[in-house]
């Protein structure tokens, strides 16, 4: 499992004369979760969305499977699972009307879903309208989405927000069983208890800058945890 799946060379985003992201380089293989750890603002949903192609890089160079995505959108997009922090559900729809229309617009097979709403706990709830769902089940509806594809690639902005201490272990199985079975995992983070239990890599973030990448194993021999190793970056103690 050494095939790279994503590749980031030297990519920043500007907006507004203001930079968002700076000079991110980093690899991820097949089989590797990375938590991209950062305070509110640092980041991590700007390079979540360049990675998934939702938004161009100003500089820099984005690979997933060794694929652009100026050169061939489709494909590119076919690599990857996407589950957003934030999402305005389709008005009216009931959990399994909106996995079947997301499923025809991607060609899955319809077996799928029922597969997926039980995976994330909501095969009792699918004949329900999403617009009374909790924070957490809407969650869970997007991690269903996120996974139709099985894709190489699955990116997370938040996953556990919302989620209770029950469904936040279950997600953490699922990266792990999605990491099991050689597709590449990242999620983004401000809770670093998360990262520490689920994540092979970590890369810290701090104004769009990276300020600190390696292996948790690595920031945990040499400072005692990831909340020690984060404020040594900082430079706090
Ligand atoms: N379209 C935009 N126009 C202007 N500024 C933006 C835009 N998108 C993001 N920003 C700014 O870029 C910075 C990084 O935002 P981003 O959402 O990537 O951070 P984040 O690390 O995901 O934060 P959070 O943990 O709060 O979700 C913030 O200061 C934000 O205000």
């Amino acid at each position: 499992m050494d095939k790279a799946v994503v590749v980031v060379e030297g990519v920043s985003k500007r907006i507004k004369r203001q930079n968002i992201v700076e000079e991110i380089s980093f690899s991820l293989n097949q089989g590797n979760i990375l938590a991209l750890c950062g305070g509110n603002g640092a980041g991590k949903s700007t390079l979540l969305r360049m990675i998934a192609g939702m938004m161009q890089p100003t500089a820099g160079r984005i690979t997933v499977n060794d694929l652009e995505w100026k050169k061939n959108r489709k494909l590119y997009a076919e690599q990857i699972g996407y589950m957003p922090d934030d999402f305005q559900f389709q008005h009216g729809l009931t959990a399994e009307e909106t996995l079947s229309f997301w499923a025809a617009l991607r060609k899955v097979p319809q077996e799928r879903i029922s597969e997926l709403l039980e995976m994330v706990g909501l095969e009792h709830e699918k004949r329900k309208k999403v617009s009374s769902f909790s924070k957490g089940m809407r969650q869970r509806l997007l991690l269903a989405q996120a996974l139709l594809v099985k894709p190489v690639l699955l990116m997370m902005d938040e996953p556990t927000n919302g989620l209770d201490p029950f469904w936040n272990r279950e997600l953490i199985k699922l990266m792990k069983q999605v990491r099991q079975e050689g597709s590449a995992v990242i999620f983004s983070t401000h809770q670093l208890e998360a990262a520490e239990t689920a994540a092979d890599q970590v890369l810290f973030l701090n104004h769009g800058r990276n300020v600190g990448a390696g292996t948790v194993e690595f920031f945990q021999n040499r400072y005692g945890s990831l909340h020690a190793a984060f404020n040594d970056s900082l430079g706090l103690d």
